[in-house]
């Protein structure tokens, strides 16, 4: 018989298939994840499940640990600890349970006195922790930057992490393949900025949606890391799970001496080399959905809207929403121009600006900062201009920049020269804007609240952000400079010996093995001894169980609701997952004095008892990553959510906290139970039998869910101890890794420990909210 030929495959199908260890029948992929950031504001709920439940971290060696979102980035000289750095409580109490954890876990961890530390998206490719081929994830949505690598990179849940350190695998499913392919020659002022906000507002904030895009063409491959990466990032803002580039001689320079690579002169380099090489997307592999864009139709792109789909050229005019198709949209449109303080018509380059915002895990590489340079050389910021700041991503990017007086220049022109973090992106730390100020900013979102109460902030590229500055309105950095996007040849490199100073500390500095060896090595005083540890069948009666649930329904008639909205950024400072119901939909459901706002529909009766949620607009849970959201949801009471459709993180998020979003695609049906749920009535949502009734016991329409997910739900199980019970196939595929990809696993740590994890059953299973395990865990 002949071999059946293979299939043409794609980069993601490639990458994919070879970190499956396990698939069911229904689509389930148990994947193995090589690599596993980590930072303050989605870890401690899921280092305190593996506390609960007795577990360990399966691989400190693959997992990287550091604080961003939460740092003030006032000046660290003469620094002593967090504990006195930060001033802000919840803010300290969030980064030292980080500094904590990571003690009690043995993870290599990058703190404030130490240059490595940055935004964790940053932080990895720097460190060359980031590899093509592999698998990366992170509790955080723009995860999807490191797929800029060649790399499936993917931003998950609190839940997720914790499964993810327990087991070194998420669970997942086949994500289709969508391909952005950018031809021709970016025009002079054009970024990679522009290339991202042009096709989000193409294909929308959910256009993606249960997609991995594929960047591809002639414009990609002419762009260095940094700027590939800054398109990566953004693919979560196109809905998508996550955004990969073939990895060709760009992303191999790039990845020469960096401290976690193979070192370029080993023989492990040319075996990596000649992998990487064999990840390209084949021949006629097949694309789910095919988007073209001719470079020349891309010009400098800003936002004017409350949503990153809402795109404009610079040269263009505030849109008027009475021109847009439907009436949903046109009241969305109108709501976001009061909110923007904008009046249709208005040219963008006549909008003046009150601050500038030069950073984020988006544009704040080297590249990004001397583009901006360029642009402010010899300039000074507008009068009218409150703040200018400049962020650097990580204290690398912060040493290279001085060394090369990009600082001096910023700082010769009014720009304020910070340390690295997060900073106003999202304004966890003190750096926000004051309500209903204006901002021209490099960072990803652009949602109501996003970088402060009130805030307004248009998207656009550091050039672009550089020369508002300079105006002091929206502007046109072709009206400024002839701003070229660089050629990758002058892609950042980590500095090496005399350019700057090591990238690797003291601490690591010691031994014989090389750096990527160190990366990780577990403290031999661990505090959790092998007896501590769990990998056999545990789990199960994890969570509440759900099969019939009847309640009042609330119906919200918006579209794009994203997570920002459902809990702004200052609620995620707990390290709790319970008590956040108050702060749900705060900015919303408040006034600004902080008193109910009669208006919305969770101050109203009956639906101040809602137990179900029905949006009758599509991509519910859009943008954040933060399950912060569902846990917000559930502590109000609503722990099922009906909607035409939901953004892919907040759709897992909810199934881990034993909640159901309900997916229905047919109008009609969607709106007959919104019609319930306007009425206040009663609806019921039965699993098992996958129907919604109305309070009468007649059916309003069946429902589809994954047999896994509903499996779990209607037993209540904590899916890590399912995991655990396949130990062996997880084993053999670390054994394939070691022997087919070595420079994935390189661990001395492992091999110091005879090729074997110190792992043991526990005496007593425990879940991971703590309680004593009673059934063993059917699947
Ligand atoms: C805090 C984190 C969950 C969040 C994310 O997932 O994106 C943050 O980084 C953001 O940008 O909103
Ligand atoms: S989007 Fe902003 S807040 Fe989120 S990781 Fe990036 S820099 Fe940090």
């Amino acid at each position: 018989m002949p071999i059946a030929e293979k299939a043409p495959q794609t980069l993601y199908d490639k990458v994919l298939a070879s970190h499956i260890v396990d698939e069911k029948l229904d689509g389930t992929i148990l994947l193995y994840i090589d690599r596993h950031l980590v930072h303050e504001v989605t870890s401690p709920q899921a280092f305190e499940g593996l506390k609960n439940a007795g577990r360990r971290v399966r691989r400190t060696d693959c997992t990287l640990a550091t604080t961003d979102h939460n740092v003030p980035t006032k000046s660290r000289k003469g620094i002593k600890d967090i504990a006195t750095f930060v001033e802000e409580e919840d803010s300290r109490l969030q980064c030292l349970t980080l500094e904590e954890n990571v003690k009690d876990f043995g993870i290599t961890y990058f703190g404030l006195g130490d240059k490595r530390q940055g935004i964790v998206h940053v932080i990895g490719p720097e460190q060359g922790f980031t590899l093509p081929g592999t698998t990366l994830v992170c509790g955080d949505s723009h995860t999807s930057t490191h797929g800029a690598f060649g790399c499936f990179a993917t931003g998950i849940g609190t839940s997720e992490v914790e499964h993810v350190l327990a087991t070194q695998c998420l669970i997942t499913k086949r994500n289709k393949n969508m391909r952005i392919q950018v031809e021709g020659e970016l025009a002079p002022g054009v970024s990679s900025k522009d290339v991202v906000l042009h096709a989000i507002g193409l294909i929308g904030t959910a256009g993606g949606t249960g997609c991995v895009i594929e960047f591809c063409g002639s414009v990609i491959r002419s762009l260095s890391m940094e700027a590939r990466m800054s398109i990566c990032n953004m693919s979560i803002e196109g809905g998508a799970r996550a955004g990969m580039v073939a990895p060709d001689e760009v992303t191999f320079e790039y990845l020469k001496g960096k401290p976690l690579a193979p070192p370029p002169d080993s023989p492990e380099w040319g075996r990596a080399v000649s992998y990487w090489k064999s990840l390209q997307s084949d021949p006629g592999a097949k694309y789910d959905i095919d988007v073209q864009i001719d470079a020349k139709d891309i010009v400098p792109t800003i936002t004017w809207g409350t949503s990153p789909e809402d795109v404009v050229p610079i040269n263009g005019s505030v849109p008027d929403p009475e021109t847009f198709k439907s009436e949903a949209k046109k009241q969305a449109g109108r709501r976001m121009l009061e909110y923007m303080g904008l009046t249709p018509g208005t040219p963008m380059e006549d909008i003046p600006i009150d601050k500038v915002f030069i950073g984020s895990c988006t544009n704040s590489r080297i590249e990004d900062l001397r583009a901006a340079a360029e642009v402010v050389k010899g300039r000074k910021i507008a009068s009218n201009v409150k703040r200018a700041m400049v962020v650097p991503g990580s204290g690398i990017i912060k040493e290279q920049a001085e060394a090369e007086g990009l600082d001096k220049i910023f700082v010769d022109a009014g720009f304020e020269w910070r340390e690295a973090g997060c900073s106003m992106c999202l304004g966890m730390n003190p750096d926000i804007l004051a309500p209903r100020e204006r901002c021209a900013s490099t960072s990803n979102r652009n949602f109501e609240g996003r970088q402060g109460a009130l805030s307004r902030t248009h998207l656009m590229s550091p050039v672009m952000a550089a020369a508002a500055g300079i105006v002091g309105k929206l502007a046109d950095v072709r009206k400024l400079t002839n701003y070229k996007a660089s050629p990758h040849i002058e892609a950042f490199k980590a500095p090496t010996s005399s350019s700057a100073k090591p990238v690797v500390d003291e601490s690591l500095e010691s031994g014989d093995s090389s750096a990527k060896d160190r990366l990780g090595d577990q403290p031999e005083d661990s505090p959790l001894t092998a007896e501590d540890l769990v990998t056999e069948a545990v789990g199960s009666q994890g969570l509440p169980k759900f099969i019939l649930h009847k309640g009042i329904a609330a119906p919200m008639d918006r579209a794009n609701v994203d997570t920002d909205a459902i809990i702004p950024k200052q609620f995620l400072k707990t390290i709790k997952r319970t008590g956040l119901g108050s702060a749900l939909f705060n900015d919303w459901r408040y006034n600004d004095g902080g008193s109910p706002n009669p208006d919305f529909v969770l101050n109203q009766e009956p639906f101040t008892q809602a137990k179900t949620l029905v949006v009758t607009g599509p991509n519910f849970g859009c943008g954040s990553s933060r399950e912060h959201a569902p846990w917000a949801l559930n502590d109000f009471g609503i722990r099922c959510i009906i909607a035409p459709s939901f953004a892919d993180i907040f759709f897992n998020n909810t199934f881990k906290n034993g909640m159901l979003p309900i997916s229905i695609t047919n109008p009609s049906d969607l709106e007959k139970i919104a019609a319930e749920a306007r009425a206040g009535k009663e609806i019921e949502v039965d699993l098992p039998n996958q129907e919604i009734r109305d309070a009468s016991g007649n059916t309003l329409c069946k429902f589809d869910v994954e047999e896994f997910r509903k499996h779990c739900l209607v037993n209540g199980l904590d899916d890590i101890g399912l995991t655990l019970q396949l130990e062996d196939k997880i084993t053999e595929h670390e054994k394939k890794i070691s022997e087919e990809t070595p420079w994935v696993d390189g661990t001395a740590y492992l091999r110091r420990k005879g090729g074997k994890l110190p792992v043991k059953a526990a005496k007593v299973p425990m879940t991971n909210r703590g309680q004593e395990l009673k059934d063993p865990i059917d699947w």
